[in-house]
């Protein structure tokens, strides 16, 4: 199972909604899309099941080009793409059956499928109500049945939880938990909670770019430094840093403690209030996205 987005770019127009992406997902598991709204998020995931087709660069599924060869690349997916709609007037079995069909899934394994379906997001309590008589969270149930129907490898998820209520959001995390244990799971999210709590992987987005990806970052080592004065800091023990007003977020270069840091840059005449570690996925967010939405349009 393997996603692969190399130099993924679309433009809209005058906006870059997506800017040369370069991200390897492989194996089962979570991986989320954090960022707020306009990032890119859900242009990423609509890339991934060809809903659109990039403006350069390409989306591999199991090394299969999905703007070239969508059949055979989506194959292996289930997606839920914005949010589900379904006719009406149809029964959440008949909506599973229809999309069986499409699927080529046979009689009998549909027969398997609906139970298995039903132990995991319990559609089957209200699958043979109409679905315009269905709440929000039944519908994402229904949603969710219809990505897994078949048991694709992979699955792609746009904003699950949106829109739920609380006991809801904890049913659909539950069940996506219990389906990242077999298949590889991308979603989007711009709940930190929920990236935290469901998520193996973390990939935070702004402006079309990846701005930080949890599986690169295991040497990462984050000081938050607050000083009383602000001047551009250089030199081989910084490996990175973004800066909002007298407030530093420092990568250091793993070979050297935070002793030599600070020391360091008392050297380069920064006056240092305090410092603190920063390590959790709130922080990094803010730091990443530092308070505020990047404007991605190109004039
Ligand atoms: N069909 C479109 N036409 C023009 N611009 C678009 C279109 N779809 C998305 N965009 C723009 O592309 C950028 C990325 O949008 P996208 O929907 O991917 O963001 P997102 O991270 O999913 O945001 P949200 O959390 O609000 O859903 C935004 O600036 C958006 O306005």
């Amino acid at each position: 199972m393997e996603i692969y987005l190399d130099s993924l770019t679309k433009n809209y127009r005058k906006i870059k909604a997506l800017d040369s992406i370069n991200l390897k997902i492989e194996g089962h598991g979570c991986t989320g899309l954090l960022g707020p709204n306009g990032a890119g998020k859900t242009t990423m995931l609509k890339l991934c099941t060809n809903i659109i087709k990039p403006s350069h660069g390409k989306v591999e599924l199991n090394n299969v080009n999905v703007a070239i060869y969508p059949e055979k690349a989506l194959e292996p997916v289930g997606a839920l793409i914005e949010q589900p709609e379904f006719y009406s007037y149809l029964t959440g079995y008949e909506i599973l059956e229809f999309t069986s069909k499409i699927k080529g899934i046979g009689k009998d394994e549909f027969k398997s499928e609906m139970k298995r379906l039903g132990e995991l997001t319990g559609i089957d309590a209200y699958a043979d109500r109409k679905t315009g008589t269905y709440s929000r969270g039944m519908k994402q149930r229904l949603a969710l049945s219809v990505a897994m129907l078949g048991n694709p490898e992979i699955i792609i998820l746009d904003e699950p939880t949106f829109g739920l209520d609380p006991k809801g959001m904890v049913d659909v995390r539950n069940i996506i938990k219990d389906i990242a244990k077999e298949h590889l799971v991308l979603l989007s999210t711009h709940l930190i909670s929920e990236a935290r709590e469901l998520c193996d992987r973390t990939i935070i987005i702004n402006g079309g770019k990846i701005e930080y990806d949890s599986a690169m970052s295991a040497e990462r080592s984050l000081l938050k430094i607050t000083a009383t004065n602000s001047i551009d800091i250089t030199g081989d023990k910084i490996k990175d840093y973004s800066r909002d007003g007298n407030v530093f977020i420092i990568e250091k270069n793993p070979s050297f403690s935070n002793y030599d840091i600070i020391g360091d840059l008392i050297k380069q005449g920064l006056k240092i209030e305090y410092v603190e570690k920063f390590d959790n996925l709130e922080n990094i967010y803010v730091s990443v996205i530092g308070g505020k939405a990047k404007d991605n349009n190109f004039s």
